[in-house]
């Protein structure tokens, strides 16, 4: 553990919050950003997050605070838990108040529109004289904070962010793996949120057990297959980041974007379902970007397309599951890279 590092992590939404009490219980100087001050207040009097995560007490030595240059003018490192559609504007908040030796890192699990950038990818644009990393993985932010034993990856170019990332967040209960494939961590925690909205939508109509292992399983594969034609490396997907990730949100009701899918298999309009969860879902938006994109590359995600035709293009999910069961015969192979 580090004692003399000062942390910032931006957004007290879920994911925020449990990192920033990680950092602080491991005796780190920690500082949580709300933009909202009214929220910060009661958050740091409290000492609960009551909207994000209710009944969990936060580590004393928390500060949760809405100044944002109170939050980062002192920081060696500062996570990112801003959602995809806002991230690149804090990002340029906070540029101007860094200090020039602090590491960024992002925990968002989205992708931009213009020009299909992923978060780090946004650091890199607007923090160009600062190392930037990813964090990824199978996390739910409820289970962090209730000291569910947990392992996460650390991916970045930067030796010396790793190291600072693993020490302040390190402990009994959160494993950090390192990896050097920035692209493909975050890529697969991008990816997988799109596959967790098919299969809650599929438990919704009463899916079995071989029926989600297929869903799983052939996931996994569109995603390697996507990550090859953007020239990623698909064996990353098998790691924590991807697979790890991939099996947490599609087999549980934790995650939002399951949990967006079922609704939709219930019935639920689209825009309904969005603006009763409260909270952010990815996936809607980076099903969006990466049909657009397999489009262009011409590549095969028949799960990608079948989602995109109930979303945005009225198919009724039984046809498209239909299609999907008896698509074109010579797509039926199954080795990595030929199907
Ligand atoms: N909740 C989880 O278990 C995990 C979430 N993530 C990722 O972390 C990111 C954040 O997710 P959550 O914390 O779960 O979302 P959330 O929906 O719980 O909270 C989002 C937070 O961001 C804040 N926010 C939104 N726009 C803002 C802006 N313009 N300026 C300042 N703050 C703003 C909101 O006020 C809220 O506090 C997402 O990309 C998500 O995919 C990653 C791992 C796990
Ligand atoms: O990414 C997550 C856990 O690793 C959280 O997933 P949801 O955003 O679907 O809740």
């Amino acid at each position: 553990m580090t004692q003399k590092l000062t942390v910032a992590v931006l957004g007290g939404g879920s994911f925020g919050t449990a990192i920033a009490n990680i950092i602080a219980e491991n005796g780190v100087r920690t500082f949580l950003w709300m933009r909202d001050s009214a929220s910060a207040t009661e958050t740091q009097s409290t000492r609960e997050n009551r909207r994000y995560l209710p009944g969990q007490r936060l580590a004393d030595g928390l500060e949760v605070t809405s100044d944002l240059t109170r939050a980062v003018s002192d920081s060696d490192l500062v996570f990112v838990s801003i959602p995809s559609h806002s991230f690149r504007a804090v990002t340029r908040q906070i540029a101007p108040l860094l200090r020039k030796e602090a590491m960024v890192i992002s925990t968002a699990k989205g992708i931009e529109p213009e020009g299909f950038t992923l978060m780090s990818q946004v650091l890199e644009q607007e923090l160009p004289d600062h190392a930037i990393g990813v964090l990824s993985g199978p996390n739910f932010a409820k289970e962090i904070v209730a000291r569910q034993q947990t392992g996460t990856v650390v991916a970045s170019e930067s030796e010396a962010l790793i190291q600072q990332v693993q020490s302040c967040l390190r402990s009994e209960t959160f494993r950090v793996y390192a990896n050097p494939d920035r692209y493909g961590v975050e890529l697969g925690g991008a990816l997988k949120n799109i596959y967790a909205i098919v299969c809650g939508m599929a438990a919704a109509l009463g899916a079995g057990h071989n029926t989600q292992a297929m869903l799983l399983t052939r996931s996994l594969a569109e995603m390697g297959r996507f990550a090859a034609a953007m020239g990623a490396n698909p064996m990353t997907f098998l790691g924590l980041a991807g697979v790890g990730d991939l099996i947490l949100t599609c087999t549980s009701d934790l995650s939002r974007n399951y949990r967006v899918g079922y609704a939709l298999g219930q019935g639920q309009p689209l825009e309904e379902v969005i603006q009763g969860l409260g909270q952010v879902a990815e996936g809607v938006n980076t099903l969006r970007q990466v049909k657009q994109k397999a489009d262009e590359l011409g590549v095969y995600m028949p799960l990608v397309s079948g989602l995109f035709a109930v979303l945005f293009e009225g198919e009724a999910i039984a046809d498209v599951a239909r299609k999907l069961m008896l698509g074109e015969q010579n797509h039926d192979v199954e080795y990595m890279g030929a199907d």
